[in-house]
């Protein structure tokens, strides 16, 4: 395949599509990366996105409908040209199909030779004429719901033995569905209903969530707002919103963020704190703290620092040495935000959660060294894996036992419940992604 662009929404999403194959980055980052590059502008940035996640999302679908129609192997970017092609004929109804058949015919082309173009262009057709093969030709439920959803079995499997094959389906198919943008109102500089009004006078629609102060906005990019660059509010989902909560923080409070990279949470803990108080905020790429003070700085909060450290001992390099409140945010693998990153589903091992466990399980160790008594630790993940989540905490609390599950504050009881044993856990669910939250007290 040549490298040089054509610099449409298509041949964008190719370039994506094959760097994602090369496990280079997460879509999300290569997404804006080859927008920048390819100078996609205007409503083709919506076109761009679109294919680039729509195909992603159901690449074992699309593979189980081309299948019949492929004889031999093909190169991996003439692969991506038919999912890419089939993936429109079959998911969306605006392009006409002549067109996406011509359009894939001219990628083809200009990457290829002749023959290459004359394949898809044969292909393609002979889809058209025959239509989509039946799900019904699978016997398994597994294997079904696996190519139906476009999910590994093994992942599939996890599930439901933790939530049920019922529930299980529904995470599936929650997973290929676009998510809301939310916002998370900065309270500190505008009220919620003042936010509302400013938005609809810019042309959103504009509908309350659970916690109160997130709002979904849809029909524009919330990032384009005069409210987002002045620092009236920062784009986070609901369930994102809901670690800062589970803090129950008091003003004046001492607070470590032992994982707070790019400083969703860091900022969300500023606001309840309204800019009193201290929060540190650590993480272990050094790179990334700037995002943190860039965040901070937009929204207007003063009272945070950073440090660059390895949570697992952050003792080394903290002056303080006891905090009131300590947020673990942890890196995790991420299963509950599969919709904004479908090629996790592809790129994850069985054996990640075991080994993200461990390092989970030492930076909770090292935070209860840092954690006053009477303080509060909450221990988050976005993934609904249970091996990192209540089975975490169960060896914490098992380690340490003046540690005790606190409840969490009655915003919480509006929010979807999964199964978590210890914690709230969500599914990902329309208004918000997966995710895992639990508040323990040291005696
Ligand atoms: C789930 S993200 C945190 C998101 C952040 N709390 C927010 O709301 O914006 C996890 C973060 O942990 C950081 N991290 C990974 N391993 C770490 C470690 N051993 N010590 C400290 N930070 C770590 C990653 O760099 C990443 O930024």
């Amino acid at each position: 395949m040549k490298r040089k662009q054509l610099g449409n929404p298509r041949d964008a999403a190719l370039f994506v599509l094959m760097d994602v194959d090369k496990n280079q980055a997460y879509s999300n980052l290569l997404l804006t990366k080859h927008m920048n590059q390819h100078k996609i502008a205007g409503i083709d940035k919506g076109l761009m996105t679109e294919l680039t996640y729509g195909t992603l999302q159901h690449k074992m679908t699309l593979d189980f409908f081309l299948a019949p129609f492929i004889k031999g192997k093909l190169e991996n970017w003439v692969q991506w040209v038919l999912r890419m092609a089939v993936y429109q004929i079959h998911y969306l109804d605006r392009i006409p199909n002549h067109a996406v058949v011509n359009e894939a015919v001219q990628l083809a082309k200009y990457h290829g030779h002749k023959g290459v173009s004359g394949l898809v262009n044969g292909v393609l057709r002979a889809f058209l004429r025959e239509g989509v093969p039946s799900f019904d030709s699978i016997k398994d439920p597994l294997e079904r719901l696996s190519i139906e959803t476009s999910h590994p079995e093994w992942m599939l499997e996890n599930w439901i033995q933790a939530f049920g094959f019922e529930k299980t389906e529904q995470i599936a198919r929650q997973n290929n569905v676009a998510p809301p943008q939310t916002i998370r109102v900065n309270t500190m500089k505008i009220s919620i209903d003042d936010a509302i009004q400013a938005l609809e006078s810019e042309g959103f629609t504009v509908r309350k969530g659970i916690l109160p102060e997130s709002l979904h906005v849809a029909g524009k990019t919330a990032a384009t707002s005069a409210l987002f660059a002045s620092g009236q509010f920062t784009i986070q989902d609901e369930s994102s919103m809901m670690p800062a909560h589970a803090l129950q923080l008091e003003k004046g409070m001492s607070v470590l963020d032992m994982c707070a990279a790019p400083g969703g949470k860091t900022t969300h803990i500023a606001q309840l704190l309204a800019n009193t108080g201290h929060i540190t905020a650590l993480d272990l790429h050094e790179n990334k703290l700037k995002y943190i003070h860039e965040n901070a700085e937009r929204l207007g909060f003063t009272h945070i620092s950073t440090v660059a450290a390895d949570a697992r001992q952050a003792q080394e390099v903290l002056e303080q040495k006891q905090f009131d409140r300590i947020l673990v945010d942890a890196p995790c693998s991420g299963y509950g935000v599969i919709r904004r990153k479908p090629d996790m589903k592809y790129a994850k091992k069985p054996q990640d959660a075991e080994r993200l466990a461990t390092i989970q399980l030492a930076i909770l160790n090292e935070a209860y060294s840092l954690l006053s008594p009477g303080g509060i630790l909450v221990y988050s993940t976005c993934t609904i894996e249970p091996t990192e989540n209540d089975e975490v905490i169960d060896a914490f609390l098992q380690l340490h036992q003046d540690m005790q599950e606190l409840s969490l504050p009655d915003v919480f009881t509006a929010l979807p419940h999964g199964a978590a044993k210890v914690g709230h856990q969500v599914l990902p669910y329309p208004d918000g992604d997966g995710f895992y939250v639990v508040a323990l007290q040291k005696a």
